[in-house]
């Protein structure tokens, strides 16, 4: 059974009197356990199917369903413990509470967890500080580390509870080429030893050839879904046009 699936959903925005067509009839299934790019360029509609994926926004027309749940019939406090149980989100922007330390920042989350007892959070937040490389910086506050050690202690947070589903929107717009990729082969080793689904939005050829399947989209709409088989990439529902520099990708 797919972990996702989205089903013709649209996306309207009222921008002033202006009717913006963000998403239009997308549909997608997303298997368990893949890691997924989702490759468009700015403005085509990344963000939004994403906070429709993580719940953070509704689409407008379609259905959604996560993790087997219909979520369109939710109320707002049933969507928001689906997400806390289910999604876990890395950001361009890192997104870490400043006054907070990092393993303060991965236990947070996990503050929302009444189930789990002090020791079982601590270690929790030790097991994914450690995955990520960052024992030693438990006690360092955002700003006291780099970018990619940002980028990881949020890796480490959208973890820590068991997230089925781990979205990142851009997760490396905001680092250098370098830290981006040693980001990215993180978030795929987690993917090939956990199985923990990953879907991350790009606009850089170099991440989405990192990538094991890819959904190519351009104004709103699925232009191409790709699978890479034995290091090439296959595409179905090819509709790029043909004058794409780079097809192959
Ligand atoms: N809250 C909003 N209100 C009005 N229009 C919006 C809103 N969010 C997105 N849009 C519009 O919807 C379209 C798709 O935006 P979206 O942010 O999903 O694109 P994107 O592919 O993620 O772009 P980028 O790569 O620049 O982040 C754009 O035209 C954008 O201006």
């Amino acid at each position: 059974m797919p972990i996702v699936q989205v089903e013709h959903v649209s996306k309207r925005f009222l921008l002033g009197d202006q009717l913006v067509q963000a998403l239009e009839d997308v549909t997608l299934s997303i298997e368990p356990g893949v890691f997924l790019a989702i490759a468009g360029p700015s403005g085509s509609g990344k963000s939004t199917l994403l906070n429709i994926i993580g719940c953070i926004d509704t689409p407008s027309a379609g259905r959604v369903v996560i993790d087997g749940h219909d979520v369109s019939d939710r109320t707002p406090d049933q969507l928001a413990d689906l997400r806390a149980r289910t999604i876990g989100f890395i950001f361009q922007t890192f997104n870490l509470l400043p006054v907070l330390s990092a393993e303060e920042n991965v236990e947070y989350p996990l503050l929302q967890m009444p189930e789990l007892s002090k020791k079982e959070r601590a270690e929790r937040v030790r097991h994914y500080l450690g995955m990520v490389g960052l024992s030693k910086y438990a006690d360092h506050r955002p700003n006291q580390l780099s970018g990619g050690q940002r980028q990881r202690v949020a890796i480490a947070r959208a973890l820590a509870t068991h997230s089925k589903i781990v979205l990142a929107d851009e997760p490396t717009a905001n680092l250098d080429s370098k830290t981006g990729s040693s980001i990215l082969k993180l978030m795929r080793d987690i993917n090939r030893q956990s199985g923990t689904t990953f879907v991350f939005s790009t606009h850089d050829r170099k991440v989405m050839n990192m990538a094991d399947r890819l959904v190519r989209i351009a104004d709103g709409q699925i232009t191409a879904l790709g699978m890479k088989a034995e290091g090439r990439w296959v595409f179905v529902q090819d509709r790029r046009p043909r004058d794409e520099e780079d097809p192959e990708i």
